[in-house]
């Protein structure tokens, strides 16, 4: 990416006392939504967090438009963030908490905006040790808001979020998209994630495995959907190009990165397959994708 990069970790690594929980870790993110994707454990809280100035790296440098960051540093009034666990102080009133942050920021958004976009109104007096899971998030990603900064940063915005809060979510990230800020999302979501991110970038041990734009990773991936009858017992060596599933009576579904050979093969060996291709989602082709690593 170029030098208009707004975020960019150089070579970052965190090594715990037992644990390399990021490696090396390099990446560059412009405006748009961006989403960091792996396993549970894989490093992306660690590198969200490294970023806001929770936690230190142990080596490299992050940057945050142009200014490195630093534990607790200055950067942060460049950065909303929601971290992973919210923890408000439990007798503190919902638009307390708000002020208290508000005041952190040069050009902090007021209460009612964001509160009318994620149902907080009527809220706002409610001591936080009060609010449900959802509305703790709601809560979060409000405060994250407010920040009005150009970067955004939201790990698992989606967790414990209803029908309405996950629409209101989606359109929150569009929304940040049109005012040309930089969001970044760690998330296991892979519907919001096709919806709305610009850019992803899977991590497997504290390592990149792939980064790029959305639809080019899954053209990368080439991960497909073969579907297709049999009245006789499948060729043995179908199951060797992917997974096969048994969707009802002489049908199935092959997941495959190999679609031109297993197509080849269902054509060759079966009798009328009936054959359709289609393009995998981003889960499943991230699933073969990872479970290949694993062979
Ligand atoms: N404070 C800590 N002390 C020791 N190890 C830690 C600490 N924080 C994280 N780790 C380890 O670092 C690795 C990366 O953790 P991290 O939270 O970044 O993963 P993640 O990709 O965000 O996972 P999840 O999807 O579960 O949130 C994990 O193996 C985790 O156990």
């Amino acid at each position: 990416m170029n030098h208009q990069s707004t975020v960019r970790w150089q070579g970052v690594t965190k090594t715990y006392p037992n644990k390399v929980a990021l490696a090396d870790f390099s990446l560059e993110l412009g405006t748009g939504v961006h989403c960091l994707l792996g396993a549970n454990g894989a490093g992306k809280s660690t590198a969200l967090n490294i970023l806001c100035g929770i936690r230190a790296a142990s080596s490299g440098k992050v940057s945050v438009l142009g200014e490195q960051v630093r534990r607790a540093g200055p950067q942060a009034k460049l950065i909303g963030c929601v971290p992973q666990s919210l923890s408000f102080p439990p007798t503190l009133r919902v638009a307390e908490v708000v002020r208290f942050i508000a005041v952190h920021y040069p050009k902090p958004l007021d209460f009612a905006t964001v509160a009318e976009k994620l149902e907080l109104t009527s809220l706002r007096n409610t001591q936080c040790g009060s609010l449900s899971g959802g509305q703790r998030r709601r809560l979060g990603i409000a405060v994250a808001l407010l920040s009005n900064a150009p970067v955004l940063i939201l790990d698992e915005p989606l967790a414990s979020l209803d029908i309405d809060g996950r629409a209101a979510v989606r359109q929150i990230l569009l929304e940040q998209k049109e005012l040309s800020r930089c969001v970044i999302m760690a998330s296991h979501d892979y519907a919001e994630i096709e919806a709305t991110a610009d850019t992803v970038t899977l991590l497997k041990g504290g390592r990149t495995l792939l980064s790029g734009a959305t639809e080019a990773i899954r053209d990368t991936l080439n991960t497909h959907y073969l579907s297709f009858y049999s009245a006789v017992e499948l060729p043995a060596e179908l199951s060797r190009l992917g997974t096969v599933e048994k969707l009802g009576e002489q049908k199935y579904r092959l997941i495959t990165s190999e679609p031109d050979q297993a197509s080849r093969l269902i054509v060759g060996t079966l009798t009328e397959p009936r054959l359709q291709i289609s393009k995998a989602s981003l889960e499943d082709a991230v699933k073969v994708l990872l479970e290949e690593g694993q062979e």
